[in-house]
């Protein structure tokens, strides 16, 4: 669906050349949900912005739909971008505009005749839900809403990728949730190929189907979002994923080793593993086996177990204590069944 090859871009800043984007390569599948993460300043909204080519890159290619976008005219180009969306963080909505009006503007621009107008906007405006607010003003509306209008209005011209730049920061918790459950439901009712640029690695758990982390103008690392998720590799990964599986084991985890590794018995070692697991692997009876078959006593001392997209996954920390051979069995027989095992001490 969008394919970008050795991407770059680069500002003429005030102090000289920025280079915001440096040989990005990526490829967005048709019907999924691309999330893209990273910190303030890695490159997003540039990155997203040449997805349309409301950036030019400096170098590289941006295909979409088969379609080199920087060999096209100008008439090409403006044919080519309704067939892409777009979703912004303040909405971006005329004040003097009702809601009505906001959504059928593009399609004003593109010379509709207004009955026809009338016939696209009003079944977007109930498949967001505010065909009772359609004669309000943005002012008259929450934020949540004026985010609905301006997604009614990205799909005006029935484009089939729709971007998202951040469209969720600038609202509370609850209101994002409702927000990415609409764009999700734009994605399987309609099958839009959504990408969205995030800062949150919530927003990516809730909605993204795959994800690439950038960092620094490139990309750091991509992949499905369970993979990421359970095995993060690098270091700005597992930092944006901290807030929601926490990297770090809580200092507790240590005084109740120490405690624990007091009373080993004579012949028996004591170990603090850490296990993920995600998927089928967690529906499997993984400690029982250790405990019957091996003999092994386990004190779970931290876990915590989640769901991305009906998957499950989770994390636990525990301390097995038994024989050395024993143990050692039983990460062979974790790792066998799918389950991820760091031995930390
Ligand atoms: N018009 C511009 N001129 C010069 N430098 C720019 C311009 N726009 C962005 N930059 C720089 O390019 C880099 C990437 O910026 P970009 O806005 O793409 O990052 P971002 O990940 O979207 O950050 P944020 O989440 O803060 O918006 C930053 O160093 C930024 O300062």
């Amino acid at each position: 669906m969008i394919e970008i090859r050795d991407l770059s871009l680069t500002y003429q800043g005030p102090k000289g050349p920025v280079h915001a984007l440096r040989g990005i390569d990526l490829q967005v599948r048709s019907g999924e949900v691309f999330g893209i993460i990273g910190r303030s300043g890695a490159g997003k909204s540039s990155l997203v912005r040449c997805l349309n080519l409301l950036n030019r890159p400096t170098g590289g290619q941006v295909i979409v739909g088969g379609r080199d976008l920087m060999q096209l005219s100008e008439t090409e180009l403006r044919a080519a971008r309704r067939d892409i969306g777009m979703v912004f963080q303040h909405f971006n909505l005329l004040s003097s505009r009702t809601v009505f009006d906001n959504v059928a503007l593009p399609l004003e621009l593109a010379g509709m005749a207004k009955n026809e107008i009338r016939q696209r906007v009003t079944p977007l405006l109930e498949l967001v839900g505010l065909d009772h607010l359609a004669d309000r003003y943005p002012a008259q509306i929450s934020g949540g809403q004026k985010q609905r209008v301006g997604i009614a209005r990205a799909l005006a011209s029935h484009p089939k990728v729709l971007l998202s730049d951040e469209a969720t920061s600038a609202l509370d918790p609850e209101t994002t949730r409702s927000i990415l459950d609409l764009l999700r439901k734009v994605n399987r009712e309609l099958g839009v190929t959504v990408v969205l640029i995030t800062h949150q690695m919530q927003v990516i758990k809730q909605i993204a189907d795959r994800v690439a982390v950038i960092d620094g103008g490139r990309i750091a690392e991509m992949g499905s979002v369970i993979e990421v998720f359970t095995r993060p590799q690098q270091a700005i990964t597992k930092s944006l994923i901290d807030e929601i599986v926490p990297q770090e084991l809580p200092a507790s985890v240590s005084a109740r080793v120490h405690q624990l590794s007091q009373k080993l018995q004579a012949g028996q070692v004591g170990q603090l593993l850490r296990l993920s697991y995600a998927g089928e692997s967690a529906y499997q009876p993984i400690l029982s086996h250790l405990i019957r078959e091996l003999g092994l006593d386990l004190s779970i001392l931290h876990g915590q177990i989640d769901e991305i997209q009906d998957q499950t996954f989770g994390s636990l920390a525990v301390y097995a204590s038994g024989e050395p051979a024993r143990i050692e069995a039983a990460v062979t027989h974790l790792r066998a069944g799918g389950v991820q095992v760091q031995i930390v001490h």
